[in-house]
C-alpha cells in the first residue's frame, strides 16, 4: 500500500463518535456454543484488538457486531444503535472487512468499488471519484481495471479494506486484515488504521499476528472458548515469567555472568540472536541488566523475546482449565 492519504469523507457532516458496547453476548450453532459470554467496550478513537485461539469465537462475534448474525443472548450497541433492531442504521455506520473477500469475480476492482459505493447511496461522479481515491489509498491503482479474480491473496485483502472504507464509516470491523499482506503493506495498513482511529473512528481488529497487533492496538480483548477472559487473569498472564533475549559482545562472558546472578544453566537458552532467560517482571529485568553492566558485560541488546500480547496469549493458553 502507498503512504496513506487522508480519507475524504463521503458525507459532509463530521461523524459523531460511536463506541461499541457488548454485554454478555452469546450465540450457538445447534449444539456448538461459538460465543458463550462476551462483554467489552471498544472506544471511539482507539483500535481494539480481538485475540484468541482458533475457534474461540472471534469471527462469530464480529459477524454479530456487523449485523450479519443475531445473538441468542445479551445486547450490543454500536454508537446509539442496536444491530438487531436497527440493522440499516448500523450498516450505514460501519465498514466490515471479512476474513475472506466475497467479490464479483468478473468485475474490475474499480467497478466493484463503484457498485459498492452505490449500495451506500453514493452515486454518479461521486462514486467514480470515491473508487479512484480508494484504489490509490490501498495501492491497487495499477490493477484497478483488472477483474478481481486475478488479484493475489494480499491484493484481495487490500480490495476488501477499500470496500470497507467506501462510505467513510465511523466504525471499522476487520477480521484478520493483515493476513496475506507483505511486510510493506502491513506497515501501511498499521499507519492507515492508526490514522483512522486518531480521526475518531472505532476500530476492532481480530488478528493472530500478535506482534503486529502489539504495535497497532490500544487495548486487547482476549477470548477463550467463546468468553472474554477476565481483566485479572489477563493482567496475571501479562506479568508472568517470560523469556528475555540478551546479547553481549562476549557470549560466554554473558553466560557466566548470568549464572553468577543465580540463573540456572539449564534455564539459559542459546538462540541465534542471543541468550534467552526467564524473568518475572520488569523490575527483575532492570535489576539483572544493571548487574550485568556492573559486572563489565558489554550488553548490546536486552528485550522481551516476545511482545506483550503474544506473551499474554501464550501464558493464558498454557494454564488451561486450572486457572479458570
Ligand atoms: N456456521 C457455523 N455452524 C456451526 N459451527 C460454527 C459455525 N460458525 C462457527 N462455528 C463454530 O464456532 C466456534 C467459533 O468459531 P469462530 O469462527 O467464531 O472462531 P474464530 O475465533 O474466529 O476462529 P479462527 O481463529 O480459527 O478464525 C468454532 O468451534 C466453529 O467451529
Amino acid at each position: 500500500m502507498s503512504a496513506p492519504e487522508p480519507v475524504p469523507a463521503a458525507s459532509a457532516a463530521a461523524p459523531a463518535p460511536a463506541d461499541i458496547v457488548v454485554e454478555d453476548v452469546g450465540r450457538s450453532f445447534g449444539a456448538v456454543q461459538a460465543v458463550r459470554s462476551v462483554r467489552f467496550t471498544a472506544r471511539a478513537g482507539e483500535v481494539t484488538g480481538l485475540v484468541g485461539p482458533n475457534g474461540s469465537g472471534k469471527t462469530t462475534l464480529l459477524l454479530m457486531l456487523a449485523t450479519l448474525l443475531v445473538p441468542d443472548r445479551g445486547t450490543i450497541r454500536i454508537g446509539e444503535h442496536d444491530p438487531v433492531t436497527e440493522s440499516a442504521a448500523v450498516r450505514a455506520t460501519l465498514g466490515w472487512m471479512p476474513d475472506v473477500l466475497g467479490s464479483w469475480a468478473n468485475l474490475t476492482v474499480r467497478r466493484s468499488l463503484v457498485l459498492t459505493a452505490r449500495l451506500y447511496g453514493i452515486t454518479g461522479r461521486a462514486a467514480d471519484d470515491r473508487a479512484a481515491e480508494l484504489v490509490e489509498l490501498v495501492d491497487l491503482a495499477e490493477l484497478a481495471d483488472r477483474p478481481t479474480r486475478v488479484l493475489s491473496r494480499g491484493q484481495k485483502q487490500r480490495m476488501s479494506l477499500a470496500r470497507a472504507l467506501v462510505h467513510d464509516p465511523r466504525v471499522l470491523l476487520l477480521d484478520e486484515p493483515a493476513s496475506g499482506l507483505d511486510p510493506g503493506a502491513r506497515i501501511a495498513l498499521r499507519v492507515l488504521l492508526r490514522r483512522l482511529a486518531a480521526e475518531g473512528r472505532t476500530i476492532v481488529v481480530s488478528s493472530h499476528v500478535l506482534a503486529e497487533l502489539d504495535e497497532l492496538a490500544d487495548r486487547a480483548v482476549f477470548l477463550e472458548a467463546g468468553s472474554t477472559v477476565s481483566a485479572d487473569r489477563v493482567e496475571a498472564a501479562r506479568v508472568a515469567e517470560r523469556g528475555w533475549r540478551i546479547r553481549a559482545l562476549d557470549a560466554e562472558g554473558l553466560r557466566e555472568a548470568l549464572r553468577a546472578q543465580g540463573i540456572d544453566a539449564d534455564r539459559i537458552v542459546a538462540e541465534p540472536q542471543g541468550l534467552v532467560v526467564p524473568l518475572a517482571g520488569d523490575e527483575r529485568a532492570a535489576e539483572l541488566l544493571a548487574a550485568l553492566v556492573g559486572a563489565g558485560i558489554r550488553v548490546v541488546s536486552f528485550a522481551p523475546a516476545v511482545g506483550d500480547l503474544e506473551h499474554t496469549f501464550l501464558d493464558l493458553n498454557s494454564d488451561g482449565e486450572a486457572a479458570r
